[in-house]
């Protein structure tokens, strides 16, 4: 019989709870808090609905030792996290990264962050369609897990693949993680045309063409644009670019209805990555010379720069072009 693996979940908000509770079911998981918690806690503040299964031992420590590490904080939290845990962890010890995301003032997607803070590691990003409640209460997912190292992500799909998440190996590290942070982007989009009442129609336009805006900033940043219509791309978007469950499918409908970006966010504990990732989307797409025009609206709306209304009539009024 061979032994359970242990792994190491850092950040306890709501992926991290639901990433540890489907992985109790394969491995001895740590779940990191950087909120102390009292001893003998069993349910999370970011996933009260949920108890933590036996397997899951709560710290606030960061581990020294773990055979798999997985990154669940914010992306803006990532650099400082992976810092700390560089100092804690052997070298070789492998780390996957679950942010959707991008930094803020370095233009970094989280492997970049994760090259630069713990250089020479072993890393992969995980990511797909997966709300966190349904990961965590067991139901059916898939995502998935990308490294540029065939033997290597080969080996890591298999090795955290659980009886109810099941992943999908992927030799396209930047195609899924371009995927990922835009897809929060995208879903702000969807949600302002439908808190603006522009109809269905207008979603899934915006959803379609924002994920060929994509797919072309993939493919001249190096990756293979193919990923934007995978599971971390469009599977993630019918996802969170359709459902109420989405935080940033939701502030957009709020931004559509006529609130401010300020407003909303005020009112929430929870992260809408969508609100950091677009500004630095844009810009990416100027740098490399990538038409991105919902993407840049998007960008504005959320500033407040444009209205729903001046967005769609800039977006209508752009010359015709070929499909
Ligand atoms: N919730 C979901 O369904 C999914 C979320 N993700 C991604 O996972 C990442 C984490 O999101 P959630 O767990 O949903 O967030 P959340 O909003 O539920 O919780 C965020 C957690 O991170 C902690 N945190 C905040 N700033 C931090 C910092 N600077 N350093 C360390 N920890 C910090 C907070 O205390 C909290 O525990 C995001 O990039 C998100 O896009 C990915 C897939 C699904
Ligand atoms: O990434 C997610 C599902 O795949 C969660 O989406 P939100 O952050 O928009 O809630």
């Amino acid at each position: 019989m061979t032994s359970q693996p242990r792994i190491a979940v850092i950040g306890a908000g709501a992926w991290g709870i639901a990433l540890a509770c489907t992985l109790s079911r394969i491995a001895h998981v740590t779940l990191w808090t950087r909120t102390p918690v009292p001893d003998g806690t069993r349910t999370m503040p970011h996933l009260p609905q949920v108890t933590l299964p036996d397997g899951i031992t709560v710290t606030s420590t960061l581990p020294s030792e773990a055979d798999i590490v997985l990154l669940v904080v914010p992306t803006q939290g990532l650099r400082d996290t992976s810092l700390a845990l560089q100092q804690r962890l052997k070298p070789d010890v492998p780390v996957v990264t679950c942010c959707k995301g991008m930094e803020q003032g370095t233009f970094m997607l989280p492997l970049e962050i994760i090259a630069q803070t713990m250089p020479g590691r072993p890393a992969a990003v995980l990511s797909g369609p997966n709300f966190a409640i349904e990961v965590a209460q067991g139901m059916p997912a898939a995502a998935t897990l990308a490294a540029a190292d065939l033997p290597f992500v080969t080996e890591l799909t298999r090795r955290l693949t659980t009886p109810t998440l099941r992943l999908y190996a992927s030799t396209d590290p930047l195609g899924v993680q371009l995927a990922g942070a835009a897809k929060n982007v995208i879903a702000i989009g969807a949600g302002i045309s439908v808190g603006a009442k522009m109809g269905e129609n207008a979603r899934a336009a915006i959803i379609t063409r924002a994920l060929a805006e994509t797919a072309r900033l993939v493919n001249a940043m190096g990756g293979e644009g193919r990923t934007m219509y995978g599971l971390a791309g469009m599977g993630d978007l019918i996802l969170t670019a359709t459902g109420a469950g989405s935080r940033n499918y939701s502030l957009g409908v709020a931004l559509g209805r006529g609130e401010n970006v300020e407003d909303i966010l005020a009112k929430r504990d929870t992260v809408a990555e969508g609100v950091l990732t677009a500004p630095t989307l844009k810009k990416l797409g100027q740098r490399f010379d990538i038409e991105t025009p919902i993407i840049n609206v998007i960008t504005r709306l959320i500033s407040g720069e444009l209205t729903p209304h001046q967005a769609r009539d800039e977006l209508l009024d752009r010359p015709p072009c070929f499909e």
